[in-house]
């Protein structure tokens, strides 16, 4: 009972904590917050300011608050003077003014919408602050003073029983210095940096004066005359360096000019030429001299620069560009009577006729239970002990006969239940709505990347899957049985839940009326080819370029989450979110992708293995960057649901099927042909299978919404896929070798060493745009670098070097 109670009270409390929250939120109770705050602020200030002037005369004034005849010299009268009074008298005297400053801030911030995150630290700050200043004026003052207020005093009276004054000092000094290296974010080595640059400037003047000296003494020694100790020594000549034997050699040519001239003039003049030889010397001396660079130590940062950005700027927010995006409203949607009547009598009936069918197979049943559901109800049986399940399962058609009802269908056992269960159609079946689904606080308040409300289970339970988690659908059915609204479902819920910058649906529509209705959200929430006019994809030859295109958007997704080292879409748009990826690098947020193919069996039909094998691929290989695949058939039969296609579908919807075996085909496992339509579905999510009603969404609702988005602002275009050539797209293969592109052999080489024919390569290697690439991967085709088109597969290159390609090339142009 008390487990009971709990949940009852959180419910109670959120919503009202909600209200509050949305309260808030309101833009107009900012305003008049903020402008209350600031005014308050100035309010303050002012008081403040006057007070300091009139707070003796006022004094005895305090008491007299309510008396009239009382007057006071404070500019703001007496509010003013009592709260001056409260928090610089009695509280923290002059320090008292940054809370006016700190109010304003708040208000301000209120005003134009900083986050109040950021507020936190000039309030932190702040409350220190005046504690601090308080104790400091405490300190110089003897009395409780204006300056540093009662609390000032009082705290100094109290920490100097501890600390003493000097204690109080030192105090005062450490937080001091402790503030200005957390503020300014210094630490001890800053101060190491500071004290060893100093050191090095004195070693450099240090190192200078000596060099100076050195200088000076050959100058010295040459013009004077040779002292005998500076006379050279035998034993030292011999260690001469080859340096100072070119310094001799030196001399002769010299003296020999010299000698042209008389001796006379010679002897005259050795003591010059000394001093000349020696000049000659200089120059040869500076260019063996090192010029050591200075090393200049990079600029280093305290802390890591994208945390910086996200404490500037936030957080990098995908939807600011639609950032008045309003989400469709629940009015939009329709409201059905969903209470489900527990019809006693049918419960009762259909409970006799399973107990006597039973015992006449002889099988005797301990208890009975029924959940009654939107379509059906399930009667759980414990049967008694010895009873062979696999005879209760034979039993199915007779049930269904004795109870004269179709879409029985027997579950033996429920997996973790240990009972069998049979479900039985009601007589009249509740409509689930979309509404009420969207409104469930489960679907609300879901925690998914691409959370679905598809339905409701057999206990009434809201049934919300995630789409990312699937990774992707597959949905069959026989005409008629809520195919089509099912997909519809599923759009509307993302619709309801996903802004335009988070998912984009590339929707495929052989049909040509189904999805119609979703052209309005065209420039919101759609994809499409570059070239291509219309979204939604009603031509086959365009579903086979818009695959390879997804092909191609597919591989250069994997690309770069493997240069931002992430695994998947979630954590590459987390890491983009935090500005740890730079977009300059080509990194982008990244919308998931969903893809809708209605009528796939059509698709399958008139282009086969060219639009098999693409899917095929994204199925295997899309799921971590974010493409998802939703595929609709009416025929569920082993040409369409190929192995491979089953094999990368886990999660499948089954509506009403007509036979066992495209139930087989779809579920592994009948079923399906024993449903009773109108959106009645089996959901297969790996191994169980759960029985669903499915919502209902009529077009009008859709309409009504797609209207509501259509109308708000958008893009300037729906969200443009890569471009893709196909193989009627490209040019002829008798291209002329005068026609190539300037950058055909740089191409050709760039494939020959990844040896891979691809254009994407080509653009990522050569920053091309995909056309151009595309000509020049045509061009390599017609000169037979590369081999033909294969699909969404590489080319395969036919040159195995860059030797071979010169020897090709060198041919063609003799030829
Ligand atoms: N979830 C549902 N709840 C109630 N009724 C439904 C539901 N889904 C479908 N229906 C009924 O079934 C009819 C057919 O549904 P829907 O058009 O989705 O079938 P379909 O399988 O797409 O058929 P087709 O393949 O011919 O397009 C709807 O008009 C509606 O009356």
């Amino acid at each position: 009972m008390a487990k009971k109670k709990k949940p009852t009270k959180t419910k109670e409390k959120k919503p009202r904590f909600q209200k509050l929250k949305a309260f808030f939120a309101n833009r107009q109770t900012q305003t008049i917050l903020g402008l209350f705050f600031v005014v308050f602020a100035i309010f303050l200030f002012v008081a403040f300011a006057s007070f300091l002037f009139s707070w003796q005369i006022d004094q005895s004034e305090i008491t007299e608050f309510s008396n009239r005849t009382a007057k006071v010299e404070n500019l703001l009268g007496k509010v003013g003077n009592s709260l001056s009074e409260f928090f610089m008298y009695k509280g923290f005297g002059i320090a008292a003014f940054i809370l006016p400053i700190l109010l304003f801030l708040t208000g301000f911030y209120l005003l134009i919408q900083v986050s109040f995150a950021k507020l936190r630290k000039p309030w932190g700050w702040g409350i220190l602050g005046m504690i601090w200043f308080a104790i400091l004026f405490g300190f110089f003052t003897s009395d409780a003073s204006l300056l540093s207020g009662v609390v000032g005093y009082e705290l100094n009276i109290y920490l100097e029983q501890f600390l003493g004054k000097t204690g109080i000092l030192l105090l005062l000094i450490f937080t001091f210095l402790a503030y200005l290296a957390i503020r300014f974010k210094l630490n001890a080595n800053h101060f190491a940096q500071l004290f060893k640059t100093k050191e090095r400037a004195t070693e450099e003047t240090k190192d200078e004066e000596p060099a100076k000296v050195d200088d000076e003494v050959p100058i010295v020694k040459d013009l004077s005359e040779p002292t005998p100790s500076e006379k050279i020594d035998k034993n030292e000549q011999e260690k001469k360096s080859d340096f100072e034997l070119s310094v001799e050699n030196l001399q002769p040519t010299i003296s020999n000019y010299l000698g042209k001239d008389s001796e006379k003039e010679q002897k005259e003049e050795e003591d010059l030429t000394l001093a000349i030889e020696i000049k000659e010397e200089e120059p040869v001396v500076d260019e063996v001299s090192i010029d050591v660079e200075k090393i200049v130590e990079e600029k280093s940062e305290t802390e890591n620069l994208a945390d910086k950005i996200v404490e500037d700027f936030g957080e990098f927010d995908p939807t600011l560009e639609l950032g008045n995006f309003k989400f469709p409203t629940l009015n939009l949607l329709r409201e059905f009577n969903e209470s489900i009547a527990v019809d006693q009598e049918e419960l009762e009936a259909n409970k006799n006729r399973i107990v006597e069918t039973l015992s006449n197979y002889k099988i005797g049943i301990a208890k009975i239970k029924a959940t009654v559901g939107p379509t059906v109800t399930l009667y759980e049986i414990v049967p008694d002990a010895g009873v062979r399940i696999s005879k209760i399962k034979n039993l199915e058609d007779d049930i269904a006969l004795s109870l004269s009802a179709l879409g029985i269908r027997i579950i033996a056992p429920i997996p973790g239940k240990g009972t069998i269960g049979i479900e039985v159609p009601n007589k009249n079946a509740t409509m689930v709505s979309m509404k009420s689904m969207i409104a469930s606080s489960k679907f609300q308040k879901a925690q998914m990347e691409l959370p679905i409300a598809l339905g409701k289970t057999i206990s009434n339970e809201s049934f919300i899957v995630d789409l990312a988690k699937m990774p992707h659908l597959l949905m069959a059915g026989a005409t008629g049985q809520g195919k089509s609204v099912g997909l519809n479902v599923v759009l509307t819920s993302l619709l309801y839940k996903k802004h335009p910058a988070e998912v984009k649906f590339v929707l495929v529509d052989p049909k040509k009326v189904e999805l119609t209705l979703f052209n309005k959200i065209e420039r919101h929430y759609l994809a499409k080819l570059p070239d291509s006019e219309e979204a939604i994809i009603t031509d086959t030859t365009k579903v086979v370029n818009t695959l390879n295109s997804l092909c191609i958007e597919m591989d250069a997704r994997y690309d770069l989450l493997k240069s931002a080292m992430v695994r998947n879409i979630k954590e590459y748009n987390t890491k983009f979110k935090a500005r740890k990826l730079n977009p300059e690098n080509g990194h982008q947020f990244l919308p998931y992708i969903v893809l809708v193919i209605d009528e796939f069996a059509d698709l399958i039909m008139t282009a086969g293995k060219e639009v098999e094998t693409p899917i095929a691929r994204l199925a295997q290989l899309a799921r971590a960057i974010g493409i998802h695949l939703i595929v609709a058939t009416q025929r569920p039969s082993v040409n369409v649901i190929t192995g491979i296609i089953k094999a990368n579908f886990p999660a499948r919807i089954a509506f009403r099927v007509t036979s066992k075996i495209d139930s087989r085909t779809i579920l592994d496992g009948s079923g399906a042909d024993q449903l009773i339509g109108k959106g009645d579905m089996l959901y297969s999510g790996g191994n169980e299978l759960v029985r669903i009603q499915c919502a209902f969404v009529d077009t009008p609702e859709v309409e009504k919404i797609t209207d509501f988005i259509g109308s708000q602002r958008a893009y300037p275009d729906a969200h443009l896929l890569p471009e893709y050539v196909g193989e009627e797209g490209g040019t002829s293969l008798d291209i002329d070798i005068s026609d190539r592109d300037t950058l055909f052999k740089d191409a050709a080489l760039v494939i020959i060493t990844a040896q891979q024919g691809s254009a994407s390569l080509l653009q990522r290697k050569l920053k091309l745009g995909y056309n151009r690439a595309g000509r020049i991967i045509d061009q390599l085709e017609a000169a037979g670098i590369v081999g033909p088109f294969e699909g969404s597969k590489a080319r395969q290159v036919l040159i195995p070097d860059e030797l071979a390609l010169n020897q090709l090339l060198e041919h063609e142009k003799n030829s």
